[in-house]
């Protein structure tokens, strides 16, 4: 007891000096700081000394982000919110470099992975995911608006609405977004006339995609003046504006906490000297430090303990239903974790490569396709963070017309978690088909079904044939 008496005491000095070893260059590497730490102070202490705050939840947390068209803005205005935020404390700046900080991004300007972002207004926390809005990253788009509870359309005033706008919506709408509020961006660069014409164009689209295009909150700003700091009219009153219509316009979604934990992962990170930490957002129940994990999908499941939790790089008590979660794994290495993979309490999920679905198919006119298909089509099955080829059967009729709801069995190339009741979406090359709902799991595909699956009935033949 002593002891501890005295480690407590001396630890705020034990800290102040270590600190001073790293930055005099002594102690060069994190972990090895970790380790003098993990000799000198007891295990139920360490936590008092870790360089990281504790997460303090004393607000709701809600999941937004920015989703729209390419340039016309997205990043700018991430960056603009946590500048207008920083500046009443409730949000660190995250420079425009910070956030598209991938080499290739940097070099074309453009998004390529989603970023996630955290700010506070007075009523909420948020993460935020700014999504790419050229057309060859919709993928990472799909995934990062399958985390959001309300997203923030983007459209700059100088161009209007969009093919991605549109596309953007539409996928928002087929993942079960309900909320959207809009951003005119690039005020400082239309005339007034023009910035009414773009909102008068947005709200007839959204309704044309049945969202309430009369009602849906529509602020017009510049995201770039904010950002310098110029013309606070259109700048950074404009971002306070937006900030206040998303936390009244979103509303903070009911958590299933009481259900077995289960996050799709949606990143896997190496942290030398630590271990492997895997992101998403936590879909459903409470992860703590010390539980039991399985992560299930790729024909794999692999067991593992929690070993840590965190929300942007702040340690959670508990991590809950809806956080943006960091949780370090033990045992595992980084490339034994996909992301697509779930992970789940032990025992609580299955993988499955063999549905009944009920589907929407898109009219043309909802962006969808023009033809009608049949039996044996190939489709790409998007669902939580993953994505994979699935072929298509008709069990009831002869073909399927665009604007009409279908029976679909789906045979997917390989087996994913899946759960009666979860949402999909299915897509053709770079067309959105439609969303469907799983109705039912079926069997496993046999061996023979798999390989007809894989390698087409005439090649099944020519093998038996050859085995004769
Ligand atoms: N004039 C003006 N330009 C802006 C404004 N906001 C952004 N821009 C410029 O528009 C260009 C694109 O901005 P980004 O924020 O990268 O656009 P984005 O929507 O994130 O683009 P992707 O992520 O690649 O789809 C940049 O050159 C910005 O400086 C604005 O309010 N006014
Ligand atoms: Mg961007």
């Amino acid at each position: 007891m002593t002891s501890v008496l005295v480690a407590r005491a001396l630890a705020p000095a034990i800290h102040r000096t270590l600190k001073q070893i790293i930055q005099n260059g002594t102690i060069t590497k994190f972990h090895n700081y970790v380790k003098v730490i993990q000799v000198a102070v007891p295990q139920h202490q360490r936590r008092l000394y870790s360089e990281k705050k504790v997460f303090e939840r004393n607000k709701p947390h809600c999941n937004v982000g920015t989703i729209g068209h390419v340039d016309h803005g997205k990043t700018t205005l991430t960056a603009a919110i946590t500048k207008v935020l920083a500046d009443q404390k409730l949000a660190k700046l995250r420079q425009y470099a910070d956030i598209d900080n991938a080499p290739e991004e940097k070099a074309r300007g453009i998004t390529i992975n989603v970023a996630h972002i955290e700010y506070q207004t007075e009523n909420r926390h948020y993460g935020h995911t700014d999504c790419p809005g050229h057309a060859d990253y919709i993928k990472n788009m799909i995934t990062g608006a399958a985390q959001m509870d309300g997203a923030i359309l983007v459209v700059a005033a100088t161009d209007g609405v969009m093919p991605q706008t549109r596309e953007h919506l539409l996928l928002a709408k087929q993942i079960g977004v309900k909320h959207v509020v809009v951003f005119i961006n690039k005020v400082d660069a239309a005339d007034k006339e023009m910035v009414e014409l773009v909102e008068m164009e947005i709200r007839e689209l959204l309704t044309e995609m049945g969202f309430d295009g009369d009602n849906i909150p529509i602020v017009a700003g510049s995201a770039l003046c904010a950002l310098e700091g110029k013309s606070p009219e259109i700048g950074s009153e404009a971002i306070l504006k937006l900030l206040k219509e998303v936390d009244n316009y979103i509303p903070t979604p009911v958590r299933e906490l009481d259900k077995p934990f289960l996050l799709p992962v949606e990143h896997t990170y190496s942290i030398p000297g630590r271990g492997t930490v895997v992101t998403g957002r936590l879909e459903r129940g409470v992860v703590k430090k010390g539980m039991e994990c399985e992560f299930v999908g790729y024909n794999k499941t692999l067991k593992s303990t929690v070993t840590g939790v965190e929300m942007f790089h702040q340690i959670l008590e508990e991590a809950q239903a809806g956080d943006q979660v960091g949780a370090l794994v033990r045992g595992l290495k980084r490339d034994d974790v996909k992301r697509g993979m779930v992970m789940a309490k032990p025992g609580t999920v299955k993988s499955h490569d063999h549905i009944e679905s009920q589907v929407y198919i898109l009219s043309k006119e909802e962006g969808g396709r023009s033809k009608p298909f049949t039996s044996y089509i190939q489709l790409q099955m998007f669902c939580r963070t993953w994505d994979c080829p699935a072929q298509v059967i008709l069990p009831d009729k002869e073909m399927v017309m665009p604007g009409e709801d279908a029976k679909l069995i789906l045979k997917l190339m390989r087996p994913m978690v899946l759960e009666e009741g979860q949402r999909f979406t299915l897509r053709d090359g770079s067309q959105t088909l439609g969303t469907g709902v799983v109705s039912k799991t079926l069997p496993t595909l046999t061996e023979q079904e798999r390989l007809e699956l894989t390698e087409g009935k005439k090649a099944r033949e020519k093998k038996q044939a050859q085995a004769k």
